[in-house]
């Protein structure tokens, strides 16, 4: 079966201005796939070219089956776009809303339906504008998948959102990808990427520095773990591939104080991936 979108060769000129240099991708039906990297790494040009709302300057890009840029309505039916500005139809309520988006396609979903998925019940009478900033986001995301996408795209879909709000966007994430969703999302949260995500892509001016299950990204699955101890002659650290075998050792069946066990994060590998420095660490 060809993926749900293939990207070779990906290039977007601007005047003066490369927003995407050379990108491949190959993203397989049903996984959920992140594309990470720092503002104007070229996230944004990328998805808006795979929805069909940008043309690519150079190289080659199909998604389900389609050139994005010359594909019709039936092929707009099959992907739902959550994008990062708000739509503005601020007198309409939420379930207003929600079912006039749905009068656009095919075989939407149930108005009601989605709207529970995305924990906007009780907002289902209100007015669009009367939202908060993350009720408005997860109204959004409705819009987007009303349609029942088989690609979904989410462009920094969580910004704005509290934590629990976060949490339940994850789990109807999950659950849209258990049903069998492709979902393609760019974010700036390290945890959302681990969470969601089943491959992830960083991004850096405009191409692709790594890519990988955010388990193994930058190596990091195989990377040394750090172990610190302290006793009394101070604290101590060893790098090794066997905490196990030096925990062991070194304790000797006595309790090991302040031992703790740390292998690269995510964000490490991530911050290392895209060259950031010290300073810009700290503040991380
Ligand atoms: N319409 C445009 N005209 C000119 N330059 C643009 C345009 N859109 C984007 N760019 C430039 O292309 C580069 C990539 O932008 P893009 O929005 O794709 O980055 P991003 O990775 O999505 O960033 P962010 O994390 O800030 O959303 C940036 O340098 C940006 O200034």
């Amino acid at each position: 079966m060809k993926p749900a979108v293939r990207v070779r060769g990906l290039r977007k000129e601007y005047p003066g201005q490369v927003a995407v240099a050379e990108v491949d991708l190959r993203i397989e039906h049903g996984e959920v796939f992140a594309l990470l990297g720092p503002n104007g790494a070229g996230k944004t040009t990328t998805v808006e070219i795979l929805e069909g709302h940008r043309k690519r300057t150079a190289g080659e890009a199909d998604v389900l089956g389609e050139d994005p840029w010359a594909a019709g309505r039936a092929w707009r039916a099959r992907i739902g776009i959550v994008l990062q500005t708000v739509n503005d139809a601020a007198n309409l309520t939420v379930a207003e809303t929600v079912r006039h988006f749905a009068r656009y396609y095919p075989n939407p979903g149930d108005p009601e339906e989605v709207i529970e998925q995305v924990g906007l019940t009780e907002k289902a009478g209100a007015r669009v504008r009367s939202l908060s900033g993350g009720q408005r986001r997860r109204l959004d995301v409705a819009i987007g998948i009303v349609g029942r996408p088989e690609l979904l795209f989410l462009d920094e879909p969580t910004t704005g959102f509290d934590p629990e709000a976060r949490r339940r966007f994850w789990t109807l994430i999950a659950g849209l990808a258990h049903g069998g969703t492709t979902i393609v999302l760019t974010t700036h949260y390290l945890d959302e990427a681990e969470a969601l995500a089943d491959r992830v892509a960083v991004l850096a001016a405009g191409r692709v520095v790594a890519e990988g299950t955010p388990a193994e990204l930058g190596g990091r699955a195989r990377a040394e773990a750090v172990v610190r101890w302290s006793d009394e002659t101070g604290r101590h650290e060893e790098r090794t591939s066997f905490p196990t075998k030096l925990i062991t050792e070194l304790s000797d069946g006595r309790e090991l104080a302040e031992l703790t066990v740390t292998r690269p994060s995510l964000e490490d590998v991530y911050l290392d991936l895209i060259g950031a420095t010290g300073e810009e660490r700290e503040a991380a």
